[in-house]
């Protein structure tokens, strides 16, 4: 049993809070994070916007006040070959700030693990308010993104730029019902998250709190709607308008081409900013001038722990010649042990380890994001024969850098 392999002792009570107790723990990670405390007006929004999964919480001994909180809700991850691993999306962490360093997080994060486990779930997954909380507790950056911003005064399209299907603005009501059918058929890069009601939600309170209008909008092609993007423009008078992009999903080429044709082509906009993209997302090789795009910020995207990690090993693919990982995993023991990881599969192995690294590392190549000769060059993965850290950079390479592309 998993809960048994978990280290460290308790001195807090952590338990799963009950439906009355949601809001109090909304305000209390709300605090932790210097936000306001909910009014009675937003709760009901906000409640619809929480997804299913349980809130753990932490009560103080004395006074039996909340202290701490992390919540957990249920996912599926696109892995490298296209299958997907459920996945826990660990989010709304937080410790009073006159109960921090005492340990409540770590009571929190290893009980939040053994119900992930206990529930199925063979990846926990997270965006980081700071990078130096959860790698003590196996997380590592699996994806990165970027921040860029398009001058449209010299943005033109290429001749050769994909053309075809149709864009069309929509109400965002229309235009989530439409794209949310269509959003599992575009999340196939590794990394990629599905997307559960509460986060829709969560998206239309996003925009409904924009300073600018939004508008919404959808690319169909031939086999119906493959793309969409919603957005907010910010005119101050007097000064140029921005044209800020909230979300932009698109299931290829074509979608992705038609979506930006529209956005470039909006009229009283100087520039357009996009966050949280994909490091390798070819606008710039759209457009007759690339340094028509300028990346803004490169930054870590989604932070993965890896629960079972003989499921999680078995269940992407690797291309080259197979190799021994010799893991340790602080925090879960019952992963610790030597891996067989190659073309034909994953498993268990008594066979000598080329490559030795804890589980953190290991979520870090896992998707593809670093090569394990990176990890090997910076004393992150130690490898113990020649030409392992080349053989294992062959094994775990993805076709894209992986992205998750979806904020929780
Ligand atoms: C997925 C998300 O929701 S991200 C949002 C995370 N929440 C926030 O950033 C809100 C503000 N911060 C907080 O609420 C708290 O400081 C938390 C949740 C980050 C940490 O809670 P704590 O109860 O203080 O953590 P805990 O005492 O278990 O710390 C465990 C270890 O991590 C270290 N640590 C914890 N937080 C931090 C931090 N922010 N910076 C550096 N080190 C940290 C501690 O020093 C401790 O190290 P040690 O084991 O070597 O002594």
């Amino acid at each position: 049993m998993l809960s048994e392999m978990i280290g460290g002792m308790t001195d807090h009570d952590v338990r799963t809070l009950a439906d009355d107790e949601l809001r109090t723990a909304q305000d209390l990670f709300r605090s932790t994070l210097h936000v306001k405390p909910i009014t009675d007006e937003e709760w009901p929004q906000v409640r619809a916007a929480v997804q299913d999964g349980p809130t753990l919480g932490v009560t103080d001994g004395e006074s039996g006040a909340l202290i701490g909180t992390a919540r957990s809700f249920e996912s599926a991850m696109t892995l490298p070959g296209g299958a997907g691993v459920p996945i826990g999306g660990v989010t709304h962490v937080g410790v009073r700030a006159d109960r921090t360093r005492r340990g409540v997080l770590t009571e929190l994060m290893h009980a939040q693990l053994t119900d992930l486990a206990e529930r199925g779930m063979v990846a926990a997954g997270l965006h980081a308010s700071e990078t130096s909380i959860y790698g003590r507790f196996g997380y590592g950056v699996a994806t990165c993104a970027r921040d860029y911003t398009v001058d449209r005064r010299f943005a033109r399209f290429r001749s050769d730029a994909p053309v075809g299907g149709r864009v069309e603005i929509r109400t965002v009501e229309a235009a989530i019902e439409l794209f949310a059918d269509a959003y599992p058929r575009t999340a196939t890069r590794p990394g990629m998250l599905t997307r559960p009601a509460g986060w829709w939600a969560q998206l239309r309170r996003t925009l409904e709190r924009q300073d600018g209008p939004v508008t919404a909008i959808t690319h169909e092609g031939a086999d119906g709607v493959d793309g969409y993007a919603v957005y907010s423009v910010d005119r101050p008078q007097p000064g140029p308008a921005t044209l800020r992009l909230v979300d932009l999903q698109c299931a290829g080429p074509e979608s992705f081409a038609g979506l930006w044709r529209y956005l470039l082509s909006v009229d009283l906009v100087h520039d357009i900013t996009a966050s949280g993209r994909p490091l390798d997302e070819p606008l710039e090789l759209l457009l007759t001038d690339p340094r028509a795009v300028s990346t803004i910020a490169q930054f870590d995207d989604l932070w993965l722990r890896l629960i079972d990690v003989p499921t999680a090993l078995a269940m992407r693919t690797y291309a080259g010649e197979s190799l021994v990982l010799d893991v340790t995993d602080p925090v879960l023991p019952g992963n610790d042990g030597c891996y067989r990881v190659g073309p034909d599969g994953a498993a268990r192995t008594e066979d000598p380890a080329a490559l030795h690294l804890d589980v953190d590392a290991l979520a870090m190549i896992y998707l593809g994001a670093w090569r394990p000769s990176q990890l090997v060059d910076t004393g992150r993965v130690r490898a113990s024969t020649p030409g392992a850290a080349r053989q294992a950079d062959r094994l775990f390479a993805t076709s894209a850098p992986p992205w998750c592309g979806t904020f929780f």
